[in-house]
Order: C-alpha cells, then sequence, then structure tokens
C-alpha cells in the first residue's frame, strides 16, 4: 500500500540553513565510541546542509508504505512508513546518492564494497518506533558490517545494548542532519532500537545506507 503524502503539522524546521542546498558536509568531526565485543559506533552531529529542504522534499517525494506484520495470531501495522530502494535504483534525492559516495569514499578500509542500498523510514509522531533488533538478514548475521544512518527531523534516541537483553547501554540523541554509523561486530552481538516516547515531537525520516546482501 502507497500511502499519500502524509500530513505531518508536527515539523517546524529549524532556523538556520533554511534555503541550503541539502548535500553533505565534511567528515573530520566524526567521533567514534567503542562497545564491547568488537562493534563501534560513529557520530556527528549536523553533518548535512539544507537538512530542512531535504526533509521536505523526501515527505513529499518518496513512496511512502504503510507495512503489516503478522504477530502470534494477530497482524498489527508496523509503527512507522517505510521505503526502499535496491542498488542501482534511484535514489529519491541527488544529495542522498552523494553521500553514499563520500560515506563510501571514506569507510572504504572498512567495507571495501562501499554502500548499495537506502532503506528509508518515516516516524510520524512518538508513537512510531522500531523495537529491539539487529540488521542481520544475509551477510551481516555472519560478518562484520557497516550500516549508516542520517538523521533527518525531529530529535529521537537511537538506544543500543548487547545481543540478548539487557538495560541500554548507550542513548544517542540523533538530531536534524546528523550521521550515525554502527560498524565492526556492531548488528551480530548488539541491538538497537528507536523507542516510543510520550514527549511531543514532530516527524523525523532516517535513511539507512547498507552494503549489498545487509538488510
Ligand atoms: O530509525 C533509525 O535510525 C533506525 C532504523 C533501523 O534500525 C532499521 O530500520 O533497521
Ligand atoms: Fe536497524
Amino acid at each position: 500500500m502507497t500511502a499519500a503524502p502524509p500530513d505531518l503539522p508536527g515539523f517546524q524546521g529549524s532556523l538556520f540553513g533554511q534555503g541550503d542546498e541539502p548535500r553533505p558536509g565534511p567528515l573530520d568531526g566524526l567521533r567514534r565510541t567503542p562497545l564491547a565485543r568488537g562493534a563501534w559506533v560513529d557520530h556527528l552531529p549536523g553533518w548535512f546542509q539544507g537538512a530542512d529542504a531535504l526533509f521536505g522534499e523526501l515527505v513529499g517525494r518518496v513512496p511512502w508504505r504503510a507495512e503489516e506484520r503478522r504477530m502470534y495470531d494477530d497482524v498489527v501495522a508496523v509503527p512507522r512508513l517505510l521505503a526502499h530502494y535496491r542498488e542501482g535504483e534511484t535514489l529519491p534525492h541527488p544529495a542522498l546518492a552523494e553521500a553514499r559516495e563520500v560515506l563510501g569514499a571514506h569507510y572504504a578500509d572498512e567495507l571495501a564494497e562501499g554502500f548499495a542500498t537506502a532503506g528509508l523510514c518515516l516516524y510520524r509522531d512518538g508513537r512510531d518506533s522500531v523495537a529491539w533488533h539487529g540488521d542481520r538478514t544475509g551477510r551481516s548475521s555472519t560478518r562484520d558490517t557497516l550500516v549508516a544512518i542520517l538523521s533527518l527531523g525531529d530529535p529521537r534516541d537511537l538506544v543500543l545494548r548487547p545481543r540478548g537483553g539487557g538495560p541500554v547501554a548507550l542513548r544517542l540523541p540523533l538530531g536534524h542532519g546528523d550521521l550515525v554509523v554502527m560498524g565492526g561486530s556492531c548488528q551480530r552481538t548488539w541491538d538497537h532500537a528507536v523507542p516510543k516516547t510520550s514527549r511531543a515531537v514532530g516527524p523525523r525520516i532516517s535513511v539507512q545506507f547498507r552494503p549489498r546482501g545487509v538488510r
């Protein structure tokens, strides 16, 4: 099912950078947090310029889908809207293709094959979320990999904990235009989630770049 461009009254945009052409900024401010079990997370706040314009264009241009999934005997709505771009498919904005290129070049030592696919999620408000999981369908179930995420719109927390349960070990507040990269064994040995929040938050878009064969 393709949803109509969602009506998203909550997004105010920032006062800075309005009207800027969307494009990725330099990566030298990236900071790495090493985690146990050979995992790590890189974070760069405010990586993207023109994030307001990019957010607006993605809301309108991307064929957002509402999905359902089976849970025991019920079919429940997945609490976020989704879109997926396979390798070779034109991304919904040229700035995302540029982002994929610069990320591939920056991480060439750790990810020789570069980033291939893009998954997009739209969290409409604080009730939308993603539960604890690792991106370990495919090659990432057995091998180290990288997943790079561009966050746009209202801030939401990305939380991490070692696979198998326990309290949150790392909480990253992801803001408008931020980059976060999960690397090493992170998808196999850690879980991540974007929890629901009762704070009054507007919409957020997450763009995830992954290598071929990783979901
Ligand atoms: O919203 C995010 O940035 C995380 C999304 C995510 O973990 C996923 O789609 O696999
Ligand atoms: Fe994920």
